[in-house]
């Protein structure tokens, strides 16, 4: 069993990681936990039993952990992992890795100079349904791939003190929060991105960061792409869709975007060359869905790790799609700024 550290247990970590990690997880063993809140990080310790509950970084670190999951607000990110690496740990990151591109290289950087371990917790590659996609992409089932959509929206109201809504505690709004998943499934998925056209904007909220953004990609292989993310859609309103075509089929998820391991998933595959239909008849709906045992994204995650740490197996979380995220996102804010196509 790897031993974790957790910092910043309040917020994900008490809803999903850790609850999951302690459930569902074969080779990761949270031992310690540290938070701001004295009341609050012993309450998680007590909840998850994890009896080592500490108020300070340098706390933590000093104790006999192998690697630390960091899920403090974004703004926190530079230098916890700093200290971190530098007390030897390896660091499982929370998304976005840091507020700036410059931030997370440094990081890298300091990882591989240490030669220590460090990830970014995309768990929703670890989703039943993405990654029975990406099989299905990757043995060309659904032909060539050309176009990918993929879509995560919240209704987030301003709230006092959010660091989300705030530039500089959170780096930006819509696109960097959440679409950061988005971008990087449909990577994963397709390939790189080369070209980035993008509109976003803060059309109904009243604080600065984005609540309305989408980018439109395109792939070194040719295929085209969105990404679509709004804090201001109601919850229910929006599917949090994953959409794959190519010139064989194609696969539609509805709410596998997001932090449930669940979703649904249907499945349209061609018997062969149609031809040409004047008529567009579509009658009826050829798509057979698709059904899969969830299993927690978020052990998934941890374990990956945990194997890269003990085998030298390096998990599909690994700190490229950390940077190569943060490429993309820079590219699509500056193109709605300049009102042109980035390359990337
Ligand atoms: N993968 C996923 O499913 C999700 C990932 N995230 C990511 O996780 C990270 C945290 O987000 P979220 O949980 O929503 O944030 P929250 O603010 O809800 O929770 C973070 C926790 O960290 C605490 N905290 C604040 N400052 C520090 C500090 N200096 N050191 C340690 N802990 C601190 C907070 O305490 P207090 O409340 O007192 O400030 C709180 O308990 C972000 O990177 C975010 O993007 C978020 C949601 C989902
Ligand atoms: O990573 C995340 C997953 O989804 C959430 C919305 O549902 C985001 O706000 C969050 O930061």
């Amino acid at each position: 069993m790897v031993k974790w550290g957790v910092i910043g247990a309040g917020g994900i970590a008490r809803r999903r990681s850790i609850p999951e990690v302690v459930k569902f997880s074969e080779k990761s063993r949270i031992t310690a936990l540290m938070d701001v809140s004295e009341e609050l990080v012993k309450e998680t310790g007590k909840q998850f039993g994890i009896e080592q509950c500490y108020t300070s970084v340098e706390e933590i670190l000093k104790k006999d952990i192998d690697t630390v999951y960091i899920a403090s607000p974004v703004f926190e990110h530079e230098k916890q992992v700093a200290a971190a690496l530098n007390a030897g740990k390896h660091v499982l990151c929370e998304k976005p890795m840091a507020l700036t591109l410059d931030q997370t290289e440094a990081m890298v950087d300091l990882a591989e100079k240490k030669n220590l371990k460090i990830g970014i917790a995309f768990m929703m590659r670890f989703n039943v349904y993405h990654q029975k996609i990406k099989q299905l992409v990757d043995a060309n089932q659904l032909g060539q791939i050309v176009y990918g959509r993929a879509q995560l929206t919240c209704w987030y109201p301003p709230i006092p003190g959010a660091w989300r809504q705030k530039k500089v505690t959170g780096g930006g709004g819509a696109l960097i929060d959440m679409g950061c998943h988005c971008i990087d499934l449909l990577e994963w998925i397709i390939g790189p991105c080369q070209e980035v056209t993008a509109f976003i904007d803060t059309i109904t909220h009243s604080y600065e960061v984005d609540d309305t953004s989408t980018i439109l990609m395109k792939f070194k292989n040719g295929a085209q792409g969105v990404v679509d993310n709004f804090f201001n859609i109601p919850d229910l309103a929006a599917k949090n869709m994953l959409e794959i075509y190519g010139t064989k089929g194609a696969v539609i998820t509805h709410n596998s975007i997001g932090q449930d391991s669940a979703g649904k998933m249907w499945l349209f595959l061609e018997s062969g060359d149609q031809g040409y239909s004047s008529q567009q008849a579509r009658t009826q709906d050829a798509y057979q869905e698709v059904i899969l045992e969830p299993k927690s994204m978020y052990a998934q995650e941890f374990d990956a790790f945990s194997d890269w740490i003990q085998t030298g197996k390096k998990p599909i979380i690994h700190y490229e799609a950390g940077i190569r995220n943060f490429k993309i996102i820079d590219a699509a804010y500056r193109s709605s700024q300049e009102r042109k196509a980035i390359n990337v």
